[in-house]
């Protein structure tokens, strides 16, 4: 009897084992990115003699022009690209001019690095063992929570705020930037219902507000940096796809966001009894909506496969049909942000650039949900400077 148990055991032990190793060579296949080098340059040499650099190092790949972004964004000497990598290149280096005003171009590739960990244990397998995506992801998160922390402690003593824990003035100077950073150290709780411990009178006779503590705020940042990263770099790749399909029409935002939005669904909770489709669901009930079932439902969008841009003209769609970023309390706060950072990533494409695909295929072929809806190998194309 003990044999028998012994000898499952070990057939579970090595189906686990055997499941573990097709898991992480999945995981670093998906992480190995082709180029190609565009021939008769003398760029920058690829990382990587083989010319298949993995994804760490092909940022180094943007490095060389993060500089005059976007003007110069793709790598010299390349004219074959793959998107997807590029773009977060792109949406990452944004986030950190437009949340923290860094714009030195080696310190945002420091911080890419870990964060690119930190997002792939978002969407990995809740296995935290050493070596796991979680894992990894775990310990980058801390390195990149303390480099976080370290910029905002340097701004709020720049701003004459001192580090958690300390007591705080309450008459701020000027910031020194004007970015969502000093709005967030500037920001405080003056809820009159707060108790008399944490708004209190100073010996001017002045309101002692209460501040975020620069962990809170490193914390914060690293939650905005994080779910406006796959979302947009998916908007823009999807849009790229869908421009080299159908060069005439450059409205596409809306429509891409229709058939592909980057935001799978959330989970939600029943704030009162209802009844939906015959179902009854009450209060508290815990529920999952997604946008894509309103995006594809035919009494909302006619013919809801195709890409059609007339049906955002006139009235455009019924209030609640269209939900890429979400609707009501909880909707999306980085809805005009993403806006912005999509269009102007656009309007230097689109003015500066032609670009075809390098893998054809059917222009109705479905994207790949993984867990986001992307062309297949993170669509590589080949660009070129527009003359006229
Ligand atoms: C195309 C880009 C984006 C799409 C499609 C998108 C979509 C969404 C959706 C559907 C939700 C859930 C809303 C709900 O539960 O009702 C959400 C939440 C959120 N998004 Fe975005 N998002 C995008 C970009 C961004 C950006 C750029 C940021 C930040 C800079 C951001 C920050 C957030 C945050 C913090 C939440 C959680 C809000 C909460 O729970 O109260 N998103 N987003």
């Amino acid at each position: 009897m003990d044999d028998l148990l012994l000898k499952i055991y070990m057939v579970l032990l090595s189906a686990l084992v055997f499941l573990l190793s097709l898991y992480s060579l999945k995981f670093f296949q998906s992480i190995l990115i082709k180029t190609k080098q565009h021939e008769g340059t003398t760029a920058v040499e690829p990382p990587g003699a083989t010319g298949w650099p993995i994804i760490g190092e092909t940022l180094d790949f943007g490095r060389a022009n993060l500089k005059g972004f976007p003007e110069k964004f793709f790598y010299d000497g390349f004219e074959e690209v793959i998107v997807y990598p590029l773009v977060k290149i792109y949406t990452f280096s944004m986030a950190c001019w437009f949340l923290l005003s860094v714009d030195d171009e080696c310190l945002v590739h420091e911080l890419l690095k870990p964060f690119n960990v930190v997002v792939d244990g978002f969407a990995s397998l809740p296995i935290n063992l050493p070596g796991t995506p979680l894992n990894r992801g775990i310990k980058a998160s801390k390195f990149i929570r303390n480099e976080f922390e370290k910029i905002v402690k340097q701004r709020m003593n720049q701003m004459h705020l001192f580090g958690e824990g300390e007591e705080k003035e309450t008459i701020l100077p000027q910031p020194p930037a004007k970015d969502m950073l000093s709005q967030m150290i500037m920001f405080s709780d003056n809820n009159p219902e707060d108790d008399e411990a944490n708004v209190t009178d100073d010996h001017n006779n002045q309101k002692k507000k209460k501040f975020m503590s620069a962990t809170y705020i490193a914390d914060l940042i690293l939650c905005l940096m994080a779910a406006g990263y796959h979302t947009t770099s998916t908007v823009i790749t999807v849009l790229m796809k869908f421009l080299a399909d159908f060069p005439d029409v450059l409205n596409g935002v809306l429509l891409v966001l229709r058939l592909a939005p980057p935001f799978q669904g959330g989970f939600t909770e029943a704030l009162t009894d209802f009844t939906y489709a015959g179902y009854f669901i009450p209060k508290g009930r815990k529920l999952y909506w997604t946008g894509i079932s309103s995006h594809m439902n035919p009494e909302n969008f006619p013919d809801p496969e195709k890409f059609d841009p007339s049906r955002f003209q006139g009235k455009g769609p019924a209030p609640y049909t269209f939900v890429p970023f979400g609707g009501g309390a909880g909707m999306c706060p980085g809805y005009e942000y993403a806006r912005v950072e999509i269009l102007v990533f656009l309007h230097h494409v689109v003015r500066r650039y032609k670009w075809e695909k390098l893998i054809p295929g059917n222009i109705n072929e479905r994207l790949k949900v993984n867990p986001y809806p992307l062309p297949p190998k993170g669509f590589p194309i080949r660009l070129q400077p527009r003359t006229t």
